[in-house]
């Protein structure tokens, strides 16, 4: 398995080994073992699954402590601009994100620890996007950003967006005030 430690201190992309052959092709979607080996030590309690049409934009979210979560997140089918933001208050890169693609056909998985908003634009039709989280889901302890505020300057590749009521109004990181 291929890791690659990104620039945002904390954020491993991994590349499975991919087994193809006649039939089609088998892969080791998680590893506990590989993850701890690569330094990615979780409590994983919860798989989600969401399925979004092209242009769909779900973010940019995070659960508070002491419910918060790190992420385990790929996609199965489709494709995915995954984004994380770095809201650690004391970090380097406080403000700054982190964009990858993740695509079905390459494997590829992120990790995004505890301390960063999490989002993603599906980039095609039935784009089913996976992810493991080391904390039950908790309706009262969720936050999270504005995916369109100028001061994060992300790029989503979407020309139009299609974003739920509550996304649209996150806070700007201006107005946030970091748990982390
Ligand atoms: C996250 C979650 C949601 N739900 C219920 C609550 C709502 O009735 C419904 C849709 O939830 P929501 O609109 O928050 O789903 P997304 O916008 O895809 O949220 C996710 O999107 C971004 C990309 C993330 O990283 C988070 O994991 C998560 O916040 O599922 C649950 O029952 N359990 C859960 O863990």
């Amino acid at each position: 398995m291929q890791v690659i430690q990104h620039a945002l201190a904390g954020v491993v992309e991994f590349i499975p080994r991919v087994f193809g052959d006649a039939r089609g092709a088998f892969f080791e979607s998680f590893s506990d073992r590989l993850m701890r080996e690569a330094g990615v030590v979780g409590n994983w309690v919860q798989d989600n699954q969401s399925k979004s049409a092209r242009g769909v934009l779900r973010g940019l979210h995070f659960q508070r402590p002491p419910h918060a979560q790190a992420k385990l997140v790929r996609v199965a089918a489709g494709r995915a601009l995954d984004v994380v933001v770095d809201i650690r208050r004391d970090s380097p890169t406080y403000g700054q994100h982190l964009a990858v693609e993740l695509d079905a056909s390459r494997y590829n998985m992120l990790y995004v620890p505890v301390g960063f908003a999490h989002g993603f634009a599906s980039l095609e039709d039935d784009t089913l996007f996976l992810y493991k989280c080391t904390d039950y889901y908790q309706p009262s302890a969720e936050g999270g950003l504005r995916w369109d505020d100028p001061a994060l300057g992300i790029n989503w590749g979407l020309n139009n967006a299609t974003v739920s009521d509550k996304d649209r109004i996150l806070p700007l990181l201006a107005d946030f005030d970091s748990p982390f």
